[in-house]
């Protein structure tokens, strides 16, 4: 794969579309536009040329032409785009013209970021942000996903790694200035003073862990006893019939989970298998990961119907008992809501209780890390800084100190990919769509 390559991909979806958005990045997108639309518009203006073979001049499509020359473009090189009416067959025949030119090639998967990164254009946090824009199914999703693009994980993590080096900076300065390989004691002060505040910074925002959740959306798993009314209320949850229902115990095996969003939050409905003691293989592996996804789950609604006494609900990090076929079973003191799935009794008020946890769990979305990533990062760079202080403060060799330091700024510069992450950008990068 070479970088100096022109590039190109339809950036659009694949499907039966209005319009098709092909774009090109690279050295040749100039020479591409005079030969395939006769000529160079100016730079960010739409025109509408005739798109043209470049080697018979036959007349592939209409177009409406952008030149985006770089640095300043997206990628941080030339760029073109053509957007073009392109179905099936015209799509097929622009690819092979643009393949046929010297140089040219389509792009892998997420290749135009890449570029985009490599030309510092974005930083890793922002492209990562630009992923979650691309993936984003709720309002608070997508705010977050904006404010990531926007920087403010970027911003943040460079200004604490500023702070670091200024530690780093004050202690080769007593290396230099001490014969002992003792740090004067206003310094020493000094630096304390810096290290607490940076790690209550870091330490402050790996306690937030609402921006994963916000970003991977909230579990809530629907579990109880067979017959409870799992599955009906998996459908009303989603509006949809997702699950199938029957007076059987023992309809569900399989592990069937829905998107859902409540009141712009992501929230994932997971209906299992009844929980009993079965005979029956496929049930048991039903029964099984149902209380593998209970462990697992954000929150379990533990659902019990009338008859449902005698059952235990599965371990689980946090519970909601729910009554339910409420239209059969008076109100029940031991439960904190009561719902008929069946008739839509009781609904509202059980989606107002999971929209009030979900809220609870992911907060206003002011988190400023939002992938296990940022999180080893900067929990590698909070433990680094935590190993310097005690070597100050047990007058160990400052070398040491100093070298703890520069572990932790290194660990910061992760996030941003400031400091080698080749692997990172292969696994981000490949996650992209063809096109971006
Ligand atoms: N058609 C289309 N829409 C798109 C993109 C694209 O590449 N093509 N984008 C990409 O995925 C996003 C927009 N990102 C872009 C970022 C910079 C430039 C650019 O050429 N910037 C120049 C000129 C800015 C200006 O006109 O003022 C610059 O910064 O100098 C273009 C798109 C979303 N929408
Ligand atoms: N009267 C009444 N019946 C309900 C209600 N909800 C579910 N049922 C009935 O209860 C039976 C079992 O419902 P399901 O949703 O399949 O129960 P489940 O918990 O998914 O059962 P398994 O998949 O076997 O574990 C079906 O006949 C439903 O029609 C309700 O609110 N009221
Ligand atoms: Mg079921």
């Amino acid at each position: 794969m070479r970088s100096d390559d022109t590039i190109f991909a339809i950036a659009s979806g694949q499907g039966r579309a209005a319009v098709c958005l092909i774009r090109i990045s690279g050295p040749e997108s100039r020479a591409i536009l005079q030969a395939m639309t006769g000529g160079v518009p100016a730079a960010r203006r739409a025109v509408v040329r005739t798109l043209r073979d470049p080697v018979s001049g036959e007349p592939l499509d209409q177009a409406l032409v952008l030149w985006m020359p770089g640095p300043g473009s997206f990628t941080g090189e030339d760029q073109a785009e053509l957007h073009i009416h392109g179905g099936l067959a015209t799509r097929a025949a622009v690819l092979r013209a643009l393949s046929s030119i010297a140089n040219c090639r389509p792009a892998e998967a997420g290749e135009f970021t890449r570029r985009a990164f490599l030309n510092g254009r974005m930083d890793l946090s922002q492209v990562e942000g630009l992923a979650d824009i691309i993936d984003a199914e709720t309002e608070a999703q997508r705010r977050q996903a904006m404010l990531q693009l926007g920087g403010r994980l970027g911003n943040a993590t460079e200004e604490w790694r500023e702070s670091i080096l200024r530690v780093l900076a004050l202690l080769e300065a007593s290396l230099d200035f001490s014969d002992e390989g003792d740090v004067p004691e206003d310094l020493e002060v000094e630096i304390l003073r810096m290290i607490d505040g940076i790690q209550e910074e870091i330490g402050r925002a790996l306690a937030n862990r609402s921006g994963e959740r916000l970003r991977e959306g909230l579990t809530v798993v629907l579990a109880g006893p067979p017959n409870a009314g799992k599955s009906t209320l998996l459908n009303a949850l989603a509006r949809r019939d997702v699950a199938i229902v029957s007076p059987i115990a023992g309809t569900t095996r399989d592990v069937i989970e829905v998107h859902c969003d409540l009141g712009g939050l992501p929230v994932i409905i997971v209906d299992t298998a009844g929980l009993r003691e079965s005979a029956d293989l496929i049930e048991q592996e039903g029964v099984s990961r149902a209380r593998a996804r209970a462990q697992d789950a954000d929150l379990v609604l533990w659902l019990v119907p009338p008859d449902g006494e005698g059952s235990a609900p599965p371990p689980a990090r946090r519970l909601l008992k729910v009554g339910t076929k409420a239209d059969l079973q008076p109100f029940r003191q031991d439960c904190d809501v009561m719902v008929a799935a069946a008739t839509g009794e009781g609904l509202p008020e059980l989606i107002a209780r999971l929209e009030a946890e979900a809220a609870s769990l992911m907060g206003q979305g002011d988190a400023v890390i939002t992938r296990e990533r940022h999180r080893k990062a900067l929990g590698r760079a909070h433990e680094a800084l935590v190993r310097a202080r005690a070597m100050l403060v047990g007058r160990g060799p400052l070398e040491l100190a100093a070298e703890e330091v520069r572990l932790s700024a290194r660990a910061i510069g992760e996030i941003t990919g400031r400091v080698d992450v080749e692997d990172v950008l292969d696994r981000l990068f490949s996650s992209f769509c063809i096109g971006k």
